[in-house]
This record gives C-alpha cells, structure tokens and sequence, in this order.
C-alpha cells in the first residue's frame, strides 16, 4: 500500500538530465498545425481546413454576410411587392403578404445573428437532409460563427421556406424577372455565338484527318473557355455595374479569348482536351451554376461536344428551386429554350440575327426531345453539404455520377463545394482538395470551370497567389482570374457505398 506520509513519498529533489542525442524541441503545435483535419475529424462544421466564417472580417463571407445578402433580400422583398401589386384576388394576396411576412422574419435574423433553426416541413424532398444537418452539427450555431458556405446556403434555404409553406405562391422565384432581364440585355454576345454556330458544325472541305484533329483542338479550347468566363455573369454581383461592363465581361471574340487565357491562374486544359478527345459518344454531366447567358454558353458548349460525337448524351443539373440568386432552375431551363425559339426579346435584332437564335433553339429542343440531353434536378444540390459529402449524404447520385465519363462543375459556388470552401494553401492540387470525390472507389473525372470570386483558391501556385495578394488585393473577388482543373477520379474501380 502507498504511504502519503512516508519520506520516501516526498517529490525527488530535481533531477538534470544532460541528454545531447534527443531530437531537436519544435514549435507549432498550436490551433494553426492541427491542419488538414485527418478525414475522421472532417465534418461540416469542422471542414479539413479552417472554415471562412463570416466573423472573419478579412474575408468575402464578412461582406457577403453582413451587407450582400441583406441587400439581396431586400431586392426580394421589392420583387415580391411588385408582383403583390399586380393581383387582384384576396386570398392571394392575403396568402402573399404571408409570405412577405416571413421574409421580413428572415431579415431580422439575418441582422440580428440568430441561431440558425430547422427548417419547417414544407414537403420538399430535402428537409431530412437539412434537419439532420442542423441537429448533428449546428445546434447551436448562428449566421456568423457557422462556415459562411453553410450559413449562405441556409439563407436561401429558409429564403425558400418562406414561400414554399404558402397556399398559392409555393414556387414562386424572387429572382426570375432578374434573371431573364440580364439575358434580354446580353443581346451582342448571345447573337455573336447563335450566329456562329447555328449552322451545324462541319470541317473545312478538304481538311486531312490531321487538320480536322488540329480544328477540333483549337475550337474545343476556345469553346471550354466560352463556357469557362460566361460564368463571370453572375446577378448576384452585379448590383453596380453598367451595361458596358456586362458587355465587357461577356465579350466572346477570339482575341479577347486569348489574352483572357493568360488569366488562368491553374490550367488543365491541356489535360481536359487528352480526356475529351478520346470519348466517342460518351457521356458528360454539367452541374450547372447560372441561368441566362450563362446556361446559353454552357449550351453552346455541350452542343458542340453532341455535334463533334465526342459526346452522345449530356445531362444537365440544376436546383430545385431559386437558389443563389441566379442558379438555374427547371422553370429557367424551359425559358430559355422557348424563349429562343417563340419569344421576341431582342427588339432592335436583325431578321437574321433571330433566325440564328430560332434555329439553335429548334435543335437544342431537339435533343432534349430525343434524350440526347436530360435535364435533373436532385434535391442534395440544395443542401448546406458540400461534395465532400455526396457519397454519404446522397449515395444514388453518386453512382449516377459514376456512370458519367467526364462530370463539370460550372461557377464558383459549386468550386466552393467542390473543396470545401476553406482556408487551404492556394497550390493545394485539386484531387486533395475535393477529396472523396476523387478519391473515392468509382469516382468519375472531375473538372471545375470556375471565375474566382471568392477566398478559397486551390490548384494555383504559391508564388502567384503571393504576388497578388500583395499587388492586387482583390484578385479573389473580382471573376477577372480563373481555374480550369481536372481530377482523373477512379472510374476503372466499380463503386462501393455503404462501406
Ligand atoms: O454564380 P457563382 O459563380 O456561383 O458566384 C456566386 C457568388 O456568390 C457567392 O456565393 C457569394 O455570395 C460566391 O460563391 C460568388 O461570389
């Protein structure tokens, strides 16, 4: 038995060690080194690297928290007004101003940095996922100290809540007449590439089988990069800019095209091309990002790879409902082929300038109609999850996606999720940064299409991001910079869920 009081049991006076071969002491094993987390420790609310929060007043989410989406809620709740004042039956209008009634609710949060609540059952398809979301890993968490990709997308979410437990106003999209206004007035770069390619593609007469691989290389790099900076349209910042800037930001001529490649920071286009032109009738999936011009590039794009037989079937995918201000939903689908083809919104177009667009219009409903392109809409790209957790959280359509043979991501939300939208070192290579699905038995290529205009920067060297960040402060927020990044994934590995 231990005796406290016996002599033997006082402390040892203290001893000196003189140890010469032991390793050297280091330092850094604070907070900053417990960095990456190892996949274990990764949840979403712990993401592999440190979360932007929007108490991070140094970064994107500050603003974006604090001024940008109260000014956009703002914008809804005027939408939502003009469109109060254009009814005429009471029940709807009773049944609206319900609506307005929470938006307003939703503002005060916003403000007031309230704790982030489960969303009510409205019946969507996605409140398991949310609620489940919530629960595990948000009890107590507000708008600002939640990861900022987290708190945003529950913005929106609860944005949505606001409407969809409405009687009569439950699809209502605050943002469509935005939408379709910045589309009317992208009229130079829309007739620019309809007259373009209308005409279905074809080689120069006489070209030798060289030549036509060469005119197949040029033309799928400017292509990609059509699709690549009609993503620098985004609504959502747009707020102050001129109609001359829009038109700037979508200038398509080759020339311009050229000069903007020097302003991919990460280029894998080389590497996209080796991919792409060895499919034959393959199939490419397109997780889409924004409607309007954008979506009109991204259709250029994929009837270019139908025509080129590169590809035979693309699926498209959109949200559920109006998310992020400009992404595309079913309803901006159908506008815009119809649109193409019956609508008159160019009023000072020329007669050929329309027929160009009637005629591309016809063979894009064509193909959707011959199952050529498939348009879907799963319920997990409207959730607070990032890609990381697709195999998980959605095991259905990571096998769908398993089965495509090249799946781009459009825009920098979906390259938000795509990484997890942390603080990761900016020559992080990309297949590390999206994880899992790259990683993952099965996964399919991967290439992230991405103006940048928030933090999070992988893929780019060091001494790149240093050089700007000293000499252009807002080169991660400005779309002038961009990605173009590919991760082979593990297709030739069949799937394994639920391991
Ligand atoms: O339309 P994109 O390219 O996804 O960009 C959306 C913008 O809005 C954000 O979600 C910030 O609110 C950022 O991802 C980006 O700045």
């Amino acid at each position: 038995m231990a005796h406290r009081d016996h002599p033997s049991a006082k402390p040892a006076p203290r001893t000196l060690l003189n140890l010469g071969n032991l390793p050297p002491k280091r330092q850094g094993f604070g907070a900053t080194n417990n960095f990456p987390r190892t996949a274990s420790r990764v949840d979403p609310n712990n993401p592999p690297w440190p979360a932007y929060r929007g108490y991070h007043e140094f970064s994107f989410a500050h603003e974006t928290m604090g001024k940008r989406l109260p000014t956009i809620l703002g914008k809804a709740i005027d939408d939502t007004i003009k469109t109060l004042n254009e009814q005429s039956e009471e029940e709807m209008m009773v049944d609206l101003n319900g609506c307005i009634d929470r938006m307003h609710v939703l503002m005060h949060d916003l403000q007031n940095n309230a704790k982030l609540r489960p969303i009510k059952d409205d019946g969507e398809g996605d409140i398991p996922l949310w609620n489940r979301e919530l629960a595990k890993f948000f009890r107590e968490s507000t708008f600002l100290n939640s990861p900022w990709l987290f708190a945003e997308a529950y913005k929106y979410r609860r944005l949505h809540e606001c409407f969809s437990i409405s009687k009569y106003w439950s699809t209502y999209d605050v943002f469509f007449r935005q939408k379709c206004d910045t589309f009317s007035r992208s009229n130079t770069a829309v007739f620019e590439l309809s007259q373009r390619f209308a005409e279905p593609f074809h080689y120069e007469a006489n070209a030798s089988e060289d030549e036509k691989l060469k005119a197949r290389e040029l033309l799928f790099h400017e292509l990609t990069q059509v699709c690549l900076w009609g993503n620098a349209t985004d609504l959502s910042l747009l707020i102050n800019m001129t109609e001359d800037d829009i038109k700037n930001l979508q200038s398509t001529g080759g020339e311009h095209l050229a000069a903007t490649e020097k302003n991919i920071l990460g280029n894998h286009l080389d590497r996209l091309w080796k991919l792409v032109s060895n499919m034959k009738g393959g199939r490419i999936d397109f997780v889409l990002d924004n409607a309007g011009f954008e979506l009109y590039c991204d259709c250029v794009y994929a009837d270019w790879l139908v025509q080129s037989g590169i590809a035979s079937e693309i699926h498209f995918h959109g949200k559920r409902f109006a998310w992020f201000v400009s992404d595309v939903t079913r309803k901006d689908w159908n506008w815009l082929l119809n649109s193409m083809v019956h609508g008159s919104l160019f009023s000072g177009a020329t007669d050929d300038q329309i027929a160009s667009l009637r005629q591309i219009g016809h063979r894009w409903k064509q193909y959707e109609k011959e199952g050529k392109w498939v348009y879907e809409q799963h319920p997990f790209w409207c959730t607070g999850y990032t890609f990381w957790s697709i195999s998980n959280e959605a095991p259905d359509l990571f096998l769908h996606l398993s089965e495509s043979d090249l799946v781009i991501f459009k825009g920098d939300l979906n390259h938000r999720k795509l990484t997890y939208d942390c603080q990761t070192p900016s020559d992080l290579p990309f297949n590390m940064a999206i994880g899992p699905l790259a990683s993952e038995d099965g996964a399919p290529p991967v290439a992230s299409l991405r103006t940048i205009k928030s933090d999070v920067v992988v893929g780019v060297d060091n001494e790149v991001a240093e050089r700007l960040d000293k000499e252009e402060p807002g080169w991660r927020i400005s779309g002038k910079y961009a990605v173009v990044l590919l991760s082979d994934g593990r297709k030739d590995v069949p799937v394994k869920l639920g391991k």
